[in-house]
């Protein structure tokens, strides 16, 4: 069976994912009507799914090789009304995530350790949005969680910081604006391991300085917790806003290169109607998407589910 007839099938819901999407539910609802719209598939109709699928934000290289294979297989397959290609379309997309393995979304989590989760990403993506929404469904297990001020750079950041641990109703750990960051994460860390926590949620600066400034930065930081915990961090999460579309797309592409990721939270997706950044990420850097952000309150976090995320964009074309 194709996964286009397990999908919907299964029907996977999600309110939060159907609200989420709305608004890139219209870029693919505009694909549907160009397929019932047109006569024949050739290569006028190849175009303009392509250039569809572009203004979503699938991104020009993994649209190139998306159109490629979906033209490979109409070959093969002899297809020739444009409505025989929804669910190839469907298929196809989910091959691009895919790519033949098992995509694990989980975060790593070692039950009686201090675990350790470090954020990154420029300024204004939500890392503090998203640090708060995972600091309270850790909370909401039963897990003792601290939020660490990393980020001393920036005004307000510890302050705003502070605010949403309350919100959280989990501990904050900081220290002074300008202290050097990785002072403030190796005290924080040496009081969690001390208080036996089993969550440190570390914010981190976000500006985006020269690649080599960056890497030095962040892999003192790493440094700093492997001194004290060998296994840690259990996650480096880069925070991308899913509004900003191929800015995004190089933002994974410098973070990539200066530090080892272990995932991406896709946040405010939303916010915009080019929700297939998702594939795009996938497609060029192999990195899971492992939570995103579906609006600003503090339940708007959700595990990314590539099920249910393609059940919404093409719910009204079957
Ligand atoms: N709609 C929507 N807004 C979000 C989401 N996540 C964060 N935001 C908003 O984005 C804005 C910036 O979020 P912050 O968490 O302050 O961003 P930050 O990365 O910590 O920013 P700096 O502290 O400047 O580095 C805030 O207004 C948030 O409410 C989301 O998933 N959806």
């Amino acid at each position: 069976m194709g996964f286009f007839a397990n999908l919907f099938k299964k029907k996977p819901k999600n309110d939060k994912y159907q609200m989420g999407l709305h608004k890139s539910k219209s870029s693919f609802d505009n694909l549907k009507k160009l397929l019932d719209e047109s006569d024949s598939i050739d290569d006028d109709l190849f175009d303009s799914i392509e250039d569809l699928l572009i203004s979503a934000d699938i991104g020009v290289d993994t649209v190139l090789f998306f159109t490629n294979e979906l033209r490979k297989e109409v070959e093969k397959q002899g297809f020739e009304t444009p409505n025989q290609l929804s669910e190839l379309i469907v298929d196809k997309l989910f091959e691009i995530y895919l790519k033949g393995e098992f995509v694990d979304t989980t975060l790593r989590f070692d039950e009686n350790k201090t675990n350790v989760y470090l954020f990154v990403g420029v300024n204004g993506v939500g890392k503090t949005t998203t640090i708060g929404k995972l600091a309270k469904q850790y909370k909401d297990l039963g897990k003792k969680v601290l939020m660490v001020a990393g980020d001393t750079f920036r005004a307000g950041a510890i302050e705003q910081l502070e605010v949403w641990s309350k919100r959280a109703g989990v501990d904050f750990y900081k220290k002074e604006a300008g202290v050097d960051p990785s002072s403030v994460i190796h005290d924080a860390l040496i009081d969690a391991v001390n208080k036996k926590y089993d969550l440190v949620l570390v914010d981190t600066a976000g500006r985006l300085q020269n690649k080599v400034n960056l890497m030095n930065e962040l892999s003192k930081m790493k440094r700093v917790i492997q001194k004290l915990l060998p296994d840690s961090p259990q996650e480096t999460l880069l925070v991308i806003d899913a509004t900003t579309g191929q800015n995004g797309m190089n933002q994974a592409h410098v973070f990539n290169e200066a530090t080892d990721l272990s995932g991406i939270v896709l946040t405010k997706l939303d916010g915009t109607a080019k929700g297939g950044i998702v594939l795009a990420i996938r497609h060029l850097y192999n990195l899971p998407i492992k939570y995103v952000g579906l609006g600003e309150k503090i339940d708007d976090l959700v595990p990314f589910d590539i099920e249910n995320y393609i059940y919404n964009l093409f719910k009204g074309f079957f």
